[in-house]
């Protein structure tokens, strides 16, 4: 199956809860009146736009409606649909891995899909031939160490790790250390969704970014916050409060596959105008797609069987 046909399937709850209301809206062609602007209101908040998004988006439509003359909605459809595009399109979509090596740091709250990201990105990475290095500083669960370990041997990649318990930015510096010395192109940091201590996460995680750009010279190249898209606004207030303290650089929604909430990305994009850089569509090792607002759009709004 193409890209476009495992995202059509991937967003089919999200289609069917948004993308369907939308069309049938389009197709009865109403007038553009309150009642449906208020539905369109309803549609966006039932697939978890949020509301600040929402109100801007419906608001900026109603001044469009206006000026060109709308008439019906199936032109207040097609203008959304567009919106929604722009919205999501900013720069720097694209994995930043020019340094060598580059330091990939992933930040977020434990069960968000982390560890398995990290297993898919190092795949996606390794396809590319780079020589890449992953470092479980996620020191609070031996578990997820290990399941880290398993997703580096799979996919080709070496792996530094450091006693349960161990203090992570110590981790991280014997993964810098490391990297530098075995020529690695790309580092993938793993960090803790939570910690042993009372120590504040955030603060640790300044601490790790610290220790890297100490023993590099740089700053990581990014730090990227993995979400679980089925949580709804709850990944939205997560990359809020992570993006205060982490000056993220990207965004990975994860599980949209198993969720009716995919409107959150728009959500993400708008209220921290961090770009969204990969969508987890599954479990599988394969199951990570560059984010492209063009194609998740069309997959988003097309009614009718996968491409
Ligand atoms: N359906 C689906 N499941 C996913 C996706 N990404 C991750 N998961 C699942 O989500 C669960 C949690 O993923 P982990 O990678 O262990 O999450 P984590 O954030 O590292 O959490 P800890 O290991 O507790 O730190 C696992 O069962 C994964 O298989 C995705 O894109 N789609």
């Amino acid at each position: 199956m193409s890209w476009f046909g495992k995202l059509k399937t991937a967003l089919q709850r999200t289609r069917e809860a948004f993308g369907g209301e939308l069309e049938t809206m389009a197709l009865a062609r109403r007038p553009v009146d309150d009642e449906l602007w208020d539905d369109l209101e309803e549609i966006l908040l039932a697939a978890d736009f949020g509301v600040p998004t929402t109100v801007k988006i419906v608001d900026a439509l109603k001044v469009v409606a206006k000026q060109d003359r709308y008439e019906t909605s199936d032109q207040v459809v097609s203008r959304f649909r567009r919106d929604v595009q722009n919205f999501l399109t900013l720069p720097g979509m694209t994995l930043n891995v020019q340094a060598k090596p580059a330091v990939i740091l992933v930040v977020g709250v434990n069960g968000s899909g982390k560890t398995t990201t990290i297993g898919k990105l190092a795949t996606v990475l390794r396809a590319q031939r780079k020589k890449v290095m992953v470092v479980a500083a996620d020191t609070f669960r031996a578990a997820a160490a290990e399941q880290l370990a398993v997703w580096a041997q799979r996919a080709g990649a070496e792996y530094v790790r450091g006693a349960e318990g161990s203090d992570p930015s110590s981790v991280v510096f014997d993964g810098m250390t490391a990297a530098k010395a075995r020529g690695i192109d790309v580092v993938l940091v793993d960090t803790a969704g939570r910690l042993q201590t009372k120590t504040n996460l955030m603060e640790e995680l300044k601490k790790m970014r610290r220790v890297i750009e100490r023993e590099m010279g740089a700053p990581p190249s990014e730090t990227l916050l993995v979400v679980d898209g089925t949580t709804g606004q709850n990944a939205l207030s997560q990359a809020k409060l992570f993006n205060e303290a982490t000056q993220l650089t990207g965004v990975i929604v994860t599980k949209l596959d198993s969720t009716a909430k995919g409107g959150v990305l728009v959500g993400i994009v708008d209220q921290l105008t961090v770009p969204v850089k990969y969508i987890g569509l599954g479990e599988g090792q394969d199951a990570l797609a560059p984010f492209d607002p063009a194609q998740f759009t069309r997959a988003l709004f097309e009614v009718g069987a996968a491409a």
